[in-house]
């Protein structure tokens, strides 16, 4: 976290946060939204995870997520290296500029999800939400199963209780944030590495969501084939089933677990096994042929390939093995290649537009900047 000029010439714990912030905070609705508290009751966690001076522009980074990974339906997901940036600073009038992915498509108004998310989370932190500038500079692919809308809510929420005075690089706001961004989406498969980055496993324990990291390999790389059409989460999550047979439970709880081990231990021999799936895939391949796409990635060597998300990108595993590191030697690359060549000839012998990329999993997730009505960077 950078230190201010101005910071460094008074004492660091009252120069960047104070006491102000905790006593506004102390008056929330008791709606559960509204319960903006981390949770964790302390004098000294009340001063630090506030800010002194009020934060003018908020610049914030949330990264593109893959979830399920084939049998870890709403609860595994890891961060890959494609980035939002979202700009937000106080202005005259409320402005809306979008670059980049969802330009043209992503909404300009009030009723933007970012918008939506600053809004809410001032309303709960008892403000209004000032006239506000928003750039949001996007290349996660919107509607595309790669996070784009937790990735939006996230930016949106983190945005906001930095301009509502609260420090989101702190591990309680972190947490709170996860909370938040969870209770949105519904499901913190996405949200849990946008947050904190790397390969999550998150679930909801009596009201509280709760994740843990995964170790991924060094090396490893992630083929994508992205689709040009759109399927909305909304409309792939509608198509499940309410119950499932047991028998399908078990088949996924031991492919979940082996996937794991996969990862703990760099072993990738079983993966194209541990990433089959019954609880989501076999219900959304009516709405979108990415099967014959998964197979031919695994025909040209990938470890295992997955709907990435609700769909409709489907992401195939390369590297992580021996002592390769991407950008180490050539050979990764290659084989990315190969596997990226072969998913775009699958999709084009199926009719299906749509472009790939290789891109890294991420390790770390949500990262910001803050700074006052001067241009000077609070953290
Ligand atoms: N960068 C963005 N800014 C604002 N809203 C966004 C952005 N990206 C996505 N969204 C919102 O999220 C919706 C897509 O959500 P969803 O269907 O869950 O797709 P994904 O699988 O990419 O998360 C979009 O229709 C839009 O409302
Ligand atoms: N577990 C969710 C994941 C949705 O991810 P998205 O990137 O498509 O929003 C689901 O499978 O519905």
């Amino acid at each position: 976290m950078a230190t201010s000029a101005r910071s460094r010439a008074v004492p660091l714990l009252v120069a960047r946060r104070g006491a102000r912030s905790a006593r506004s905070f102390s008056s929330e609705s008791s709606s559960s939204y509204s319960k903006l508290t981390t949770g964790f009751s302390s004098r000294i966690s009340n001063v630090q995870e506030s800010f002194f001076y009020p934060v003018d522009r908020v610049v914030v980074n949330v990264p593109a997520t893959t979830a399920n990974l084939g049998p870890g339906f709403d609860s595994f997901g890891f961060a890959l290296d494609v980035w939002n940036r979202v700009i937000v600073q106080k202005s005259d009038r409320f402005e809306m500029v979008v670059e980049g992915e969802g330009e043209g498509r992503i909404s300009l108004t009030e009723d933007n999800l970012v918008v939506q998310c600053v809004r809410k989370v001032l309303h709960s932190l008892g403000k209004e939400m000032p006239p506000l500038r928003f750039e949001c500079q996007n290349a996660v692919p919107p509607t595309r199963g790669m996070g784009s809308s937790s990735a939006a809510l996230v930016a949106g929420l983190a945005a906001g209780l930095a301009l509502g005075g609260k420090d989101v690089t702190t591990p309680a706001n972190k947490k709170l944030l996860l909370q938040l961004a969870a209770n949105e989406e519904g499901h913190a498969d996405n949200v849990a590495p946008a947050i904190y980055g790397g390969f999550q496993i998150a679930f909801n324990a009596e009201g509280h969501w709760i994740t843990q990291r995964v170790h991924i390999p060094d090396g490893l790389q992630c083929v994508l084939f992205i689709p040009d059409d759109e399927m909305p989460t909304t409309e792939a999550r509608a198509v499940l089933p309410a119950k499932i047979d047991r028998k399908d439970a078990i088949f996924n709880i031991a492919r979940a677990s082996m996937l794991i081990n996969c990862f703990a231990t760099s072993q990738f021999d079983p993966l194209r096994m541990a990433m089959e799936d019954r609880l989501h895939q076999q219900y959304r391949k009516h709405m979108f042929p990415f099967e014959p796409i998964i197979k031919d990635a695994l025909e040209a060597g990938a470890h295992g390939a997955f709907l990435s998300g609700a769909g409709p990108t489907v992401l195939a595993i390369t590297g992580g093995v021996g002592i390769a590191n991407v950008g180490s030697d050539t050979m990764s690359q290659f084989l990315a290649e190969v596997v990226s060549d072969a998913m775009v000839s699958s999709a084009a012998r199926l009719g299906v537009r749509g472009t790939a990329h290789i891109a890294t999993p991420s390790y770390f997730g949500l990262h910001s900047n803050g700074y006052d009505r001067d241009g000077e960077q609070l953290w």
